[in-house]
């Protein structure tokens, strides 16, 4: 069984001619977790090519994409060994390992759980339970799950590294106490169990024990609509953490608050803490720009090399660590049709 993808495109990780030939500095690694059908692949696609896809496949244990990314300034010279702590602008590779979330997959998506540099929680607006459920999902990766450049201390489950909630569906959440059907299969067949008793309704579950920092991103994936600027900030946090961990600290990228005009309309719903973007994170997890504290677990540490080794253009050097997109078998057999879905 395949359980890796490869985009290879979608402007950005694979090529050799990234940035106007540009070599990469190094890659971080970000889980994309959540509730099978909350949006995670349709949200990851829309990060990485800037459009919705129709008709998403349900994923097969776990896709890879790349995004690429810059960090630092533009036009500065990069030719200095200083310059990599400096201004210079270094291309960077964001992996996103949007792993499936489905059941099936329970018993061996830990495999996944490897080396993170940070997590992106996804959940459904229209399924209260989905958010209910990402304590488990950040307990499951805090405990089963290998770290870079861990923080001092824990997040939701005792996670330790940086993450990011983000509410998917905005356009379907349900307004003046009314749920508006997406009409995909998963949506459907949940709203059915739960008119059947089967299950309670996602609208009666208490939200006491939902996930820390009620804010979350808002993102409606299938209409393309998400805060593309917010995303990037978070990427770029996670690649500072690791690479740049020793310069002067750097304000708190959990106060940071988006730009407005990016911020998507705020919905009237009877769940208002929903609705309100304030950080991205819990409050208790904030980062503060210290430097990391060296690995809590069964960890290789990070490495260190390209933050403080010469640049060169050399082709060697353009392979980084712990990922090689040839190493990645190819991306049509990993995923399946959701009408393949077991309900
Ligand atoms: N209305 C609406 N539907 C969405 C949105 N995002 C995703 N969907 C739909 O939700 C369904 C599930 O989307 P996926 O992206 O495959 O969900 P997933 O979380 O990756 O699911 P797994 O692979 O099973 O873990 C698809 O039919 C999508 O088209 C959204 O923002 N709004």
């Amino acid at each position: 069984m395949r359980f890796w993808r490869d985009s290879g495109g979608g402007g950005s990780g694979g090529g050799r001619d990234l940035n106007g030939g540009g070599t990469p500095c190094g890659q971080v690694r970000v889980l994309v977790v959540g509730d099978s059908g909350v949006g995670k692949s349709s949200l990851v696609h829309l990060i990485l090519k800037g459009s919705a896809i129709a008709r998403p496949p349900q994923t097969i244990g776990c896709a890879v994409d790349v995004k690429h990314i810059t960090y630092g300034s533009p036009g500065s010279s990069s030719n200095s060994i200083n310059s990599i702590k400096g201004d210079a602008e270094r291309n960077f590779f964001v992996e996103l390992w949007d792993v499936s979330g489905h059941e099936r997959y329970k018993e061996c998506r830990s495999l996944f759980y490897s080396q993170i540099n940070g997590v992106i929680f996804v959940y459904d607006l229209s399924q209260r339970k989905t958010k209910t459920n990402l304590n488990k999902w950040a307990v499951e990766v805090a405990e089963s799950g290998t770290f870079s450049a861990p923080l001092g201390s824990g997040g939701p489950g005792g996670l330790p590294v940086p993450y990011l909630v983000i509410a998917n569906k905005v356009d379907i959440a349900p307004r003046d106490g009314k749920r508006v059907s997406s009409g995909n299969l998963v949506d459907v067949a949940r709203q059915w169990v739960e008119k059947q008793g089967l299950l309670p309704s996602s609208e009666e579950l208490p939200l006491a024990e939902s996930f820390p920092g009620n804010s979350g991103l808002l993102t409606a994936a299938k209409v393309a609509r998400y805060d593309k600027e917010a995303l990037v900030k978070f990427f770029r946090m996670l690649i500072r953490r690791r690479y740049f961990s020793n310069e002067l600290p750097a304000p708190s990228p959990w106060s940071l608050t988006p730009r407005e005009d990016t911020i998507l309309p705020v919905e009237t719903t009877n769940d208002d803490d929903l609705f309100q973007r304030k950080s991205y994170a819990g409050q208790s997890y904030k980062y503060s720009g210290v430097t990391p504290l060296p690995a809590q677990r069964n960890l290789t540490p990070p490495p260190t090399l390209y933050p403080q080794q010469p640049m060169s253009s050399s082709s060697e050097n353009y392979r980084y660590h712990r990922f090689s997109s040839s190493a990645i078998p190819d991306a049509s057999s990993s995923r399946t049709n959701r009408a393949d879905i077991n309900i």
